[in-house]
C-alpha cells in the first residue's frame, strides 16, 4: 500500500515513511492510495476477540512490510496493556439505543492515547532498526499533548516538543503536561489560541532546512498512523452492537475532524456505519461547513470543552479530498484560500457527498452543562464536557440504527466544568492523585516561529 498527499504534489510513501514524516511535504495530509475492503465474514469474525486482537486484523493491511506479524502484534500488545479497562473501549448504555463509548480508560485519560500509545511503540520499533532519531513537535488544545508526552517521554532518540495555547487548557490538562521529570519534555505555552500552535507546527514542516536539520516528526492527527489506529474502536463498538448484521451510527465530538475521519475509514472498509455525527461546542465552523457549505473561521471562542475550540479544522482538508474526487490541485486551492482569506465554499457536488455521510449538530456552553447535570441524574454516568457535547448532539439524532456518542475524555480532566453542572467535583484517580503538587516546568513564548525554531534548536539533543 501506498500513501499519497492531499494536495497531489508529494511523493507516495510506504507506511513508515509516512508514519515518520507526519505532513507532506506539499502541505498535505498523507491518505492510503485505496482503503482495503473487509468482507462481511471477516467483520463477523471480529466478535469475540480482544481489543488487541481485533486492532491486528483491522490494522495489518495498512501497515505494509513495515513490521512483520508477529513484531506488530506485539507493539500492539505493549500499546494497550497500560489501559486501566479490560475492554479497553468498553460500551456503556445511556438510554433505549443510545450507548457510551468510554475512551478513557488510558494513561492520560483520553481518547488520544489510543493511537499516542501505539505510535510510541511503532516510533521506538522503527527507529531502533534504523537508529535514527527524531525531533517530535505537537499542538494541543488540551489532550493530544499529554497522550504524546506519556508516549515519548524519556526516549533517548525522541525530543518532544508540545504546544498548547496559554491560559486556554484546563488546569489538569496542563499539569499533565508541565509536571513529567524526563528531560526531552519541553512543554511550550505560546500567546495565542490552538490555531496559532496548529498553525506553528505546519509552518515548522513546511520550512525544509528547519525541518531535515532537526529531523521533524509530528504526531498530530496530521500523522496517518494516528487517524488509523482510531479505527479500530469503530469496528470494537459496532461488532459489540451487532454489526455487520446491524448499522450503527457514530456521534463524535470533534474539533480537529481527525477522530471522525477515522469512523469515516472504517466506513470505508466495510463497517455498516450509518450516519457520522459531527458534534462541535461553540466553535462550530464544521457544523456551519456541513449545514451551509461556507467554511469560514471567525475566532476560537474560549469554552467549557477547550479540547475542541479549534477553527482550522486540519483533518477536514482528508474528507474534503475524497469530497473532490481525490484531486490534490483543487484541495491545494481550497486551502490556499483558506489561508488567505479565511475560508472557502464548498461546491455543491462535494458537499453532497460529505452530506450522505455526516450529519452535524452544536451544544451551546448551557446545553453542554444541562446534559453533564441530566445525565448524571439519569444514569450516574459522569460526562466531561466534550462527552456531553456529543451526547447532546446525538440526542437529537437517534432512530431505529443504535446511536454510540465518543466519550473522549474523562471528567476529571475537566473538574470546575463539572463541577458548577453537577454540584460534585470529579476525583483523579489514585495514580495522579499528587498532581497538583508536582512541580511545573514550561517555557512561555510569543508565538512567533523564529523564537520558537531558535527554542527548538537549542534544547534538542544532538
Ligand atoms: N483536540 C486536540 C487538538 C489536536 O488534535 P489532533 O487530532 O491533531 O491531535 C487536543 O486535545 O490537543
Amino acid at each position: 500500500m501506498k500513501y499519497i498527499s492531499t494536495r497531489g504534489a508529494a511523493p507516495a510513501l510506504n507506511f513508515e515513511a509516512t508514519m515518520l514524516t507526519g505532513l507532506a511535504r506539499d502541505g498535505g495530509l498523507y491518505l492510503p492510495d485505496h482503503v482495503p475492503p473487509m468482507t462481511q465474514a471477516e467483520i463477523a469474525s471480529l466478535a469475540g476477540l480482544s481489543y488487541e486482537e481485533q486492532a491486528y486484523v483491522i490494522m495489518r493491511p495498512f501497515i505494509g512490510d513495515t513490521f512483520a506479524d508477529d513484531e506488530f502484534r506485539s507493539l500492539i500488545a505493549r500499546a494497550y496493556q497500560g489501559f486501566g479497562h479490560p475492554a479497553r473501549a468498553p460500551l456503556k448504555q445511556l438510554a433505549p439505543n443510545h450507548f457510551l463509548l468510554e475512551l478513557f480508560h488510558g494513561p492520560t485519560l483520553a481518547f488520544k492515547d489510543f493511537a499516542m500509545q501505539l505510535i510510541g511503540q511503532l516510533f521506538q520499533a522503527a527507529l531502533a532498526r534504523s537508529r535514527d532519531r527524531v525531533t517530535i513537535v505537537g499542538a494541543t488544545s488540551g489532550d493530544t499533548g499529554s497522550a504524546a508526552i506519556e508516549a515519548f517521554k524519556g526516549l533517548d532518540n525522541v525530543d518532544v516538543f508540545i504546544l498548547f495555547p496559554h491560559g486556554r487548557v484546563s488546569d489538569v490538562q496542563r499539569r499533565q503536561m508541565t509536571t513529567p521529570a524526563e528531560s526531552n519534555v519541553h512543554a511550550l505555552a505560546i500567546d495565542g489560541d490552538f490555531d496559532t500552535c496548529q498553525a506553528l507546527v505546519k509552518d515548522m514542516f513546511n520550512d525544509f532546512s528547519f525541518r531535515d536539520g532537526v529531523k521533524l516528526a509530528g504526531v498530530n492527527s496530521i500523522n496517518w498512523a494516528r487517524v488509523l489506529a482510531q479505527v479500530v474502536y469503530y469496528f470494537s463498538a459496532a461488532v459489540s452492537l451487532g454489526a455487520p448484521y446491524r448499522a450503527v451510527s457514530f456521534t463524535v465530538p470533534t474539533g480537529n475532524f481527525g477522530d471522525i475521519f477515522a469512523g469515516y475509514i472504517a466506513r470505508q472498509m466495510g463497517l455498516p456505519i450509518e450516519k457520522l455525527i459531527v458534534a462541535t461546542n461553540q466553535n462550530d465552523i464544521l457544523h456551519r461547513a456541513i449545514t451551509s457549505g461556507g467554511y469560514v473561521t471567525d475566532g476560537v471562542k474560549p469554552s467549557i470543552s477547550p479540547s475542541m475550540d479549534i477553527q482550522v479544522s486540519s483533518n477536514f482538508e482528508r474528507a474534503l479530498f475524497d469530497a473532490y474526487g481525490r484531486d490534490g490541485a483543487a484541495v491545494a486551492q481550497l486551502m490556499d484560500e483558506l489561508k488567505s482569506s479565511g475560508g472557502f465554499h464548498i461546491s455543491q457536488g462535494a458537499l453532497e457527498f460529505l452530506r450522505e455521510i455526516f450529519t452535524s449538530g452544536r451544544a451551546s456552553e448551557g446545553e453542554t452543562s444541562q446534559t453533564i447535570s441530566r445525565i448524571h441524574a439519569n444514569t450516574a454516568e459522569i460526562l466531561c464536557p466534550h462527552s456531553a457535547v456529543g451526547v447532546h448532539v446525538a440526542e437529537q439524532n437517534l432512530s431505529a440504527t443504535p446511536m454510540v456518542t465518543l466519550a473522549t475524555a474523562h471528567p476529571a480532566k475537566f473538574p470546575d466544568a463539572v463541577e458548577s453542572a453537577m454540584g460534585t467535583r470529579p476525583a483523579l484517580p489514585e495514580r495522579m492523585a499528587d498532581l497538583f503538587d508536582r512541580p511545573e516546568r514550561v517555557t512561555r513564548l510569543s508565538g512567533d516561529l523564529a523564537e520558537l525554531q531558535a527554542h527548538i534548536r537549542g534544547n534538542i539533543r544532538k
